[in-house]
């Protein structure tokens, strides 16, 4: 006989469990209450006796901090029975081993783990958990799990998925699929949020797969638009928390991310599955760090602005070319060439009496080979001196040993970054390829092979205090700055990306390329798309084919292209649909513009006009919601109810970048798409 066959019998059980939190919540608060009181205790103890021996004080601050960490330990969990009240489980299935005597066992599946110490039982069971894994995994019929003690065979006979909110069940399915179609339906059609959430209750197998793979050292995740890259890398995240609890915490994970708005959005996540949320940092942030920020820069954001705004063949081809294989293949050989040509030894008189020959200092700089070049010099001038002390008895004075290690110093021409980096392009015979901007500015695609030299140079700074790395939007980074980030982070990685939605199509990589350039790597595939419906994805395609990208069955309005006589109609137009927006049930609206200037202009024009919108810049630190004006480039990651593409004009949108921008634009759309212009129809949409 089935556990709780009925839907009023799991009803009934809910209010039960729910009513077990709640005293396990009372008993957890009056523990709180306790320590609270405690540690007061102690405090007046010590305020009301000035003279306590030294031997009682030592034993009471072991107590005082016993019951800290006991307390802190009460409060996590009480915030965590606090949460799941909510919604204590969203899925079940029933298990038996195939195992004599084994019985038939209810597994009840939520975002933590519950146990009902009174009864000594599980009754919830945290979704990351191995058990857990098989209702993801498995339909009805034959499973198994990897438990620590091996695998566990056995089968499902019962698999049922519940609706929870505020407590109550407001329905439940039972089903012999994975997850049920209904509810990754009824997820899929509600409203944006200001944040990203959690998928839990919804996760597909072949996002499973992703979310649990532990064997790759590097998991390359490349997955069209919308096929939940981000969302299962949080939820990764938080999985490898749970199973490797006590070996890596929150603070030993880093996120490059692209920009402060994308982390702002996804930051919810964690803390929603019950972890802390994690540091994040940007490639420029890193890569200038390396150069101890000693150079001004052009961002990222610039580089593509400029790109898009003033396209220029030579500046194209500086990036093309630093962005290739050959690059740093010649950038290695450069290496070499310093090592055999850059450190021009001289004899060094040390005194009246002492002068040591350059063979015999070339002979250290070459013996010393295993540190990088401007580390030698400290260990040569140590080696010299020591050989001196033991061969003539001469005494080191530190004005003789800093004189020798600036002799030794300057012997090596390479102690100039922006003067190598320089030679370099001269030494491959192509010294055009490198351009310093005004005010001696680097441009973006210069930062991380003058971070490679000087790594090379001055030795890794390996960053051991990171565990494991995540990377995002994975395609807008070159494979140099792979070789940069390898060396710093040698850590694990999950790197996730799309190689059709890059903003920096010259210097851009594909799964195969990181791979390459890490030395290592597994490369898992997201075909599926969940964000929008099948009319827009259908769209999106047409503009950029991508033969993998499978649309998830939901279907919702045609987009619509406009077409206006001129640009104050095509505005008058754009003000109309955000009016209609605005009467309509979606709760985002997201104004899509080819560029940064290009938004700032129509976000000033719609307020002008009394429309109350946002104007999210690259300069933006938050994420918010209702109607947001933006570009492409900052839009990359995020997702709106409703998205307006304006300006599809011939003359706006005519090169490949435009083509990525475009791309980027209309796949942000979760329900509805409108794309206008007000002069000539871009090729990109004709026949569309
Ligand atoms: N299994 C799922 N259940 C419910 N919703 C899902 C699922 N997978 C993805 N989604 C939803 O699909 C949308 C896209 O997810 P996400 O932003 O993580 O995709 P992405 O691949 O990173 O997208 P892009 O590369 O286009 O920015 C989100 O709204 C997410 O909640």
């Amino acid at each position: 006989m089935t556990f709780n066959q009925t839907e009023k019998q799991e009803k009934e059980y809910l209010q039960r469990v729910i009513g077990i939190i709640h005293d396990t919540i009372n008993h957890t608060d009056s523990s709180v209450k306790e320590h609270v009181e405690t540690l007061q205790e102690y405090k007046d103890y010590i305020w009301s006796n000035k003279d306590i021996d030294p031997h009682e004080i030592r034993s009471m601050r072991e107590s005082i901090l016993n019951h800290y960490a006991l307390g802190e330990s009460v409060i996590h969990k009480r915030s965590r029975l606090g949460r799941i009240l909510d919604i204590p489980y969203f899925g079940r299935i029933d298990f038996r081993e195939k195992k004599d005597g084994s019985r038939t066992m209810p597994v009840y599946i939520g975002i933590h783990t519950f146990y009902d110490a009174q009864n000594k039982m599980n009754l919830i069971y945290d979704w990351r958990a191995p058990i857990a894994g098989m209702f993801y995994d498995h339909e009805l019929g034959e499973a198994s799990y990897s438990s620590p003690a091996g695998e566990v065979n056995g089968e499902i006979s019962l698999k049922r998925q519940y609706r929870i909110r505020g407590g109550k069940m407001e329905y439940m399915i039972e089903s012999s699929l994975t997850v049920h179609d209904d509810i990754l339906q009824k997820e899929l059609s509600s409203n944006s949020d200001d944040k990203m959430k959690n998928i839990v209750t919804t996760i597909q197998r072949e996002q499973n797969r992703i979310i649990r793979n532990e064997d790759a050292h590097a998991l390359i995740i490349q997955g069209v638009a919308g096929s939940g890259k981000t969302s299962i890398a949080l939820h990764r995240i938080a999985y490898l928390l749970y199973t490797l609890k006590g070996t890596i915490s929150s603070k030993e994970i880093l996120i490059i991310s692209p920009n402060k708005v994308f982390a702002d959005y996804i930051s919810n996540v964690l803390p929603e599955l019950g972890e802390e949320s994690v540091p994040e940092i940007s490639m420029e942030q890193i890569l200038s760090k390396v150069l101890d920020d000693k150079y001004k820069y052009q961002n990222f954001f610039g580089q593509v602005t400029e790109l898009l705004e003033k396209p220029n063949h030579d500046f194209i081809e500086r990036i093309r070319y630093k962005s290739s294989f050959e690059f740093i293949s010649r950038l290695d050989k450069f290496i070499l060439y310093m090592e055999n040509h850059y450190f021009k030894a001289a004899d060094v008189k040390l005194t009246k009496h002492i002068t040591i020959p350059s063979e015999f200092i070339d002979e250290q700089f070459r013996r010393f080979n295993r540190y990088p070049m401007r580390q030698r010099f400290e260990t040569m001038t140590e080696y010299i001196l020591d050989m001196l002390t033991v061969k003539y008895y001469f005494t080191v004075t530190t004005a003789v040993r800093n004189l020798l290690k600036k002799e030794i110093k300057n012997m090596f021409a390479g102690n100039n970054d922006i003067q190598i980096y320089k030679d370099f392009f001269e030494w491959m015979g192509k010294p055009q390829l490198f351009k310093l901007r005004k005010n001696r500015t680097l441009e973006y695609a210069d930062l991380a092979p003058l971070a490679y030299l000087r790594m090379a140079l001055d030795g890794n700074s390996v960053q051991s205090g990171v565990k494991h790395l995540l990377i995002d939007e994975m395609q807008d980074y070159s494979p140099i700055q792979y070789k940069v980030i390898q060396k710093l982070y040698p850590c694990r990685k999950t790197i996730l990306g799309d190689a059709s939605q890059s903003v920096n199509p010259y210097g851009s990589s594909t799964a195969d390329m990181i791979r390459k350039s890490f030395g290592t790597g597994e490369i898992m595939k997201l075909c599926k798309s969940y964000r929008s419906t099948i009319e827009i994805t259908g769209f999106a395609q047409k503009i950029q084919a991508n033969n993998e990208l499978e649309p998830v069955a939901r279907h919702g309005e045609q987009p619509q292209v406009l077409s206006f006589g001129n640009v104050e109609d095509e505005f008058s137009g754009i003000a109309d649909l955000v009016s209609i927006f605005r009467k309509s049930n979606y709760q985002s609206l997201g104004i899509v513009c080819k560029t940064e200037a290009q938004a700032q202009d129509l976000a000033a024009k719609l307020q002008m006009h009394g429309q109350d919108v946002y104007f999210l810049s690259s300069q933006s630190s938050a994420f918010v919601k209702g109607i947001i004006v933006t570009s492409s480039h900052m839009a990359k990651g995020l997702e709106f109810d409703e998205v307006i593409v304006p300006q599809v004009d011939a003359e706006n949108y005519n090169s490949i970048i435009d083509k990525s921008m475009l791309y980027v634009a209309v796949t942000r759309a979760m329900h509805r798409l409108t794309l206008t212009y007000g002069g000539g129809r871009s090729e990109f949409i004709i026949g569309v």
